[in-house]
């Protein structure tokens, strides 16, 4: 172990939100690592290439400048203290302990509502505080807009809908639940075209997912999501452990290849990406994969060069499979708010980015940030996390993500 993953002891905990790594997963070598080290593409000439071929058609110059990416989002307020535990009664010496309930797996429309309930019920108590007083009007309709905007739909989202309530309704009184209604079914219908499975040819072998995004949106933990439930739909799978900027990315994926049973080529720290992308392709195509998973880093230091950087990946991976990388998903954090429509404008027209996955969903107050983007850009929403947990990653629903974000049972 290096020094610089010493010094990370949370990482393990973060990424199973328990305790202490087992050392077998630590000290583990990598024997796919091992196997793919020797054919380094740089030195067969793959990435000696200049690094200013386009990434993916259509590709247009940078339309920001590097300091707009790396704009850190504003922190969000923290999820308000959970209320204090209801006093129980102390069962009585002679009484016999009632036997634990089996702890229930929460369907995915429970851990999705639940997920979602910082944005929903700060869209809801805006509402009930609006309608409960006063009659829809003009004022009453700006206040409602307003409430949208702050929950992040964006101000061409929030004017339509604003705009549907009033329709019909002008200087009535209206109840909370009608405006849930009229919220609801507006965002569904911005929603529903975007909300597009990811399909995965299967004629393509492998076929070639490279995930991009910033640091800390969630790909390296999207791409252990996604290698669980592609294995458990019976696709053999590899995974690329392609941000070779940090060590402790490397770990991670290498404790999801462990967990999914995937093979996974890894290098050293520092290594260089495209010639692992390039030996990863290599193994899967050997191995027989259906999927194979590139995760890439994300650093925003210098913008410049991550872009090349992810154009040199993919034109070194095309020299073995010219049609790949076959989707590439960018990851993006909803958390970070409207600085996610900048992340998706960049990597949308620099790493010609097929569609997206939103995580990290549960806990912030911002999950509106996904109906601007889909009325913005329309890219395809394959998958939503709810959780850092194996199953709270989930293909994206637009009806059940409308109805969670209105605070709907
Ligand atoms: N609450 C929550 N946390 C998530 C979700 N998805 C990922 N995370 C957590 O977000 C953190 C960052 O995830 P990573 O997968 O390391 O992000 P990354 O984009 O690969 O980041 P780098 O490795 O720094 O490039 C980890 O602690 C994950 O467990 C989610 O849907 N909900």
């Amino acid at each position: 172990m290096t020094e610089s993953e010493k010094q990370k002891p949370g990482f393990f905990s973060r990424l199973f939100g328990r305790g202490t790594p087992t050392p077998e997963t630590e000290t583990r070598p990598e024997p796919a690592a091992e196997q793919a080290a020797p054919a380094p593409a740089e030195e067969s000439g793959a990435a000696a290439e200049p690094a200013q071929a386009p990434l993916a058609a259509p590709t247009e110059p940078l339309p920001l400048a590097a300091a707009e990416l790396i704009v850190p989002s504003e922190p969000e307020p923290p999820a308000p203290p959970p209320p204090p535990p209801e006093p129980t009664l102390a069962p009585r010496a002679s009484e016999p302990l009632p036997a634990p309930a089996p702890a229930e797996k929460k369907s995915w429309w429970r851990r999705l509502r639940d997920g979602l309930s910082r944005s929903s019920s700060a869209i809801s108590r805006g509402i009930t505080d609006i309608v409960l007083k006063r009659k829809l009007d003009a004022t009453t309709l700006e206040e409602l807009e307003d409430v949208l905007i702050q929950a992040d739909l964006g101000v061409d989202v929030s004017t339509r809908i604003a705009a549907a309530i009033g329709k019909g309704r002008f200087d009535r009184q209206i109840s909370p639940e009608e405006v849930h209604q009229v919220l609801a079914s507006e965002v569904e219908a911005i929603l529903t075209p975007v909300a597009k499975p990811l399909e995965i040819d299967r004629s393509r072998k492998p076929f070639v997912l490279l995930m991009v995004g910033v640091n800390g949106s969630g790909k390296t933990t999207t791409i252990g999501k996604l290698a669980a439930k592609f294995s458990a739909d019976g696709l053999k799978v590899t995974l690329a452990a392609g941000d070779t900027f940090r060590a402790a990315a490397i770990e991670q994926l290498k404790v999801w290849a462990e967990r999914t049973h995937s093979p996974i080529v890894a290098r050293e720290q520092g290594a260089d990406s495209a010639g692992l992308a390039f030996d990863a392709l290599k193994t899967a195509q050997e191995n027989g994969s259906d999927v194979l998973l590139i995760d890439t880093a994300g650093r925003l230091q210098n913008k410049a060069q991550l872009m090349d950087e992810l154009a040199k990946v993919v034109r070194v991976i095309r020299k073995i499979d010219e049609s790949a990388p076959h989707a590439v998903l960018l990851v993006l954090d909803a958390t970070v708010g409207q600085n996610a429509i900048s992340q998706t404008e960049i990597f949308g027209k620099t790493a010609g980015v097929t569609g997206l996955v939103m995580t990290k969903l549960d806990g912030t107050a911002r999950g509106g940030i996904l109906v601007a983007l889909a009325a913005k850009f329309g890219l395809p929403v394959h998958y939503i996390g709810v959780g850092e947990g194996i199953d709270d990653l989930e293909p994206f629903s637009a009806r059940d993500f409308s109805r969670a974000i209105a605070g709907m049972e």
